[in-house]
């Protein structure tokens, strides 16, 4: 149904297809997590094509809207009749729209050539509380556009405004929203006086368990569930599902269908990016090309969750207790490791790579990753997870070239300087440290709670702190609150004491 097979005009025996087609109308949001970047994502992922005409430049990230510059209405009228005279259009889906004139032009625009549906995205305030469109453009939207959409998406916010400001933000709305055939069921058929259908997000609904949107089709109600995500990483929801139903829509599929799969597809996004990391502000976008993640190239090669126990061999305290280097390792995950290192530096190549081989056993069946300090040939030659480096071994940039993108690397850092680089050098990790006065380590210097704190605040890495962590000082580290410290590293011999 997606795909269309005709012959083409001029060229004899030969097929031509075509994708569906998606305009967006909207903003840029240049840390692309919502608007126009969110469409062409949302409808990549829904196998659709997406053409789009920018109606207004935000400076945005994670934290909020640092600035909007609107686009002149002649320069999105240009763009409009650009795409639509000459492309094919199927669906034009609307979001940001700054003005009154940019209103004027896309109506003119679509009455001049139509479209199979239009589906409009009332968007006025970002999630962070911005204002994303100026006061005139309320009545533009209800008198000109909404007439001629096919489907509108307002959040609880867009709905009250739509509605002349019926309040749906207390608890009382909430639990109508929830009972929709009750007072809702009046709100709603009042905005069916305009358009068709409604989506009411309910993605805003204050200390809500649940998703629900409720969906009316100009007859019935329904309810559209979904668990709520406890993410940081919503950003955008609103226009991706605008836009996922944009593109269902252009394949052939019917309202209904098309709401419930942007529906379903918005979820598995969250769900699929729960931990996912992007700037450090409150709204995080997530990753819409997530089904990709199954090409085995873009699995993520590390978790920074695997740090949290972090165990290094000391051959030492093994020859002390007459153990094995896999004895200990074996001991190490019994007691919770969560990663390896096998810090050998006396080891010969050959007896080192027996004993990585034995270890990469043990570890593989437990889902532990192990790693090799300083010696890149032993890593190599054994396939194991990856390496650790310190400052005076490889530098971590020609490590990488040696290793490719699919094995980790982390680099000890005691500096502000050494975590930057460490970043550029494309290190997955920072080993941080001593924090205290060691004595598997005698000569090593002590960069204490405050060197911590520097390497922490200036890395984007996740960091384990290393040194002379113990019962009585760990915590200590942990009341630092810094949110990329992700695990503690903790010599094997005091790991495997306890077992
Ligand atoms: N935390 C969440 N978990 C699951 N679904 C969510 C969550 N937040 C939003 N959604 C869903 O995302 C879609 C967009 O809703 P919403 O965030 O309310 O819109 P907007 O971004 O326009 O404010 C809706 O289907 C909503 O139910
Ligand atoms: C350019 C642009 N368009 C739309 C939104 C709304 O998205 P959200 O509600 O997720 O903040 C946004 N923040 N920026
Ligand atoms: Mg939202």
């Amino acid at each position: 149904m997606a795909e269309v097979r005709t012959a083409a005009a001029g060229t004899p025996g030969r097929g031509y297809w075509r994708l569906p087609h998606v305009l967006t109308v909207a903003g840029s949001d240049s840390g692309a997590g919502a608007g126009i970047q969110a469409d062409i994502k949302a409808c990549g992922a829904a196998g659709v094509y997406c053409s789009s005409v920018i109606t207004a430049l935000t400076a945005q990230n994670t934290i909020g809207v640092q600035r909007v510059c609107s686009i002149d209405e002649n320069m999105v009228a240009e763009q409009l009749r650009s795409v639509l005279s000459d492309m094919q259009v199927d669906v034009v889906k609307t979001g940001m729209l700054p003005s009154a004139g940019v209103i004027k032009v896309l109506c003119q625009n679509i009455k001049e050539f139509p479209v199979r549906a239009v589906v409009v995205d009332p968007v006025m305030v970002s999630t962070s509380g911005d204002l994303l469109s100026g006061p005139t453009t309320l009545t533009g939207l209800q008198q000109e556009l909404l007439p001629l959409a096919d489907i509108v998406t307002p959040n609880l916010k867009e709905a009250s405004a739509l509605l002349g400001g019926i309040s749906l933000n207390t608890i009382d709305d909430i639990v109508l929203l929830l009972n929709p055939y009750m007072n809702m069921e009046l709100a709603l058929a009042n905005m069916y006086t305009w358009y068709r259908n409604v989506l009411v997000k309910g993605g805003d609904l204050p200390n809500s368990l649940d998703a629900i949107d409720i969906f009316y089709d100009g007859e019935n109600f329904h309810e559209l569930y979904g668990p709520r995500r406890m993410t940081r990483n919503t950003h955008g929801t609103g226009c991706t599902l605008a836009s996922y139903i944009a593109a269902e829509l252009a394949k052939g599929f019917s309202m209904l269908q098309a709401v419930q799969e942007a529906k379903t597809f918005v979820d598995s996004a969250l769900l699929h990016s729960q931990d996912l990391m992007i700037g450090k502000g409150p709204q995080g976008p997530f990753h819409h090309l997530f089904r990709q993640q199954s090409i085995p190239s873009q699995k993520p090669r590390f978790d920074a969750k695997h740090l949290l126990l972090y165990a290094v061999t000391d051959s030492a305290m093994n020859r002390k207790w007459g153990r094995s280097i896999s004895e200990a390792v074996e001991a190490s995950i019994e007691g919770g490791a969560t990663i390896v290192q096998l810090r050998e530096k006396e080891a010969e190549a050959g007896e080192f790579v027996e004993a990585t081989m034995e270890c990469l056993d043990i570890c593989r069946t437990s889902g532990v990753p192990l790693l090799i300090n300083d010696r890149i040939d032993i890593a190599l030659a054994c396939d194991a997870d990856g390496v650790h480096l310190g400052q005076t071994d490889m530098p971590a940039g020609l490590a990488r070239k040696i290793l490719g993108p699919s094995k980790i690397i982390g680099v000890s850092c005691k500096t502000a300087e050494q975590a930057q680089k460490a970043w550029a050098d494309g290190a997955d990790y920072i080993g941080c440290g001593g924090v205290f006065p060691t004595t598997t380590k005698q000569d090593n210097l002590t960069v204490g709670l405050e060197g911590l704190r520097t390497v922490c605040l200036a890395s984007q890495l996740p960091v384990v702190a290393i040194g002379g962590i113990n019962s009585g000082n760990v915590q200590s580290v942990m009341q630092l609150g810094l949110a990329n410290l992700k695990g503690l590293l903790l010599c094997l011999g005091f790991l495997t004491r306890s077992v």
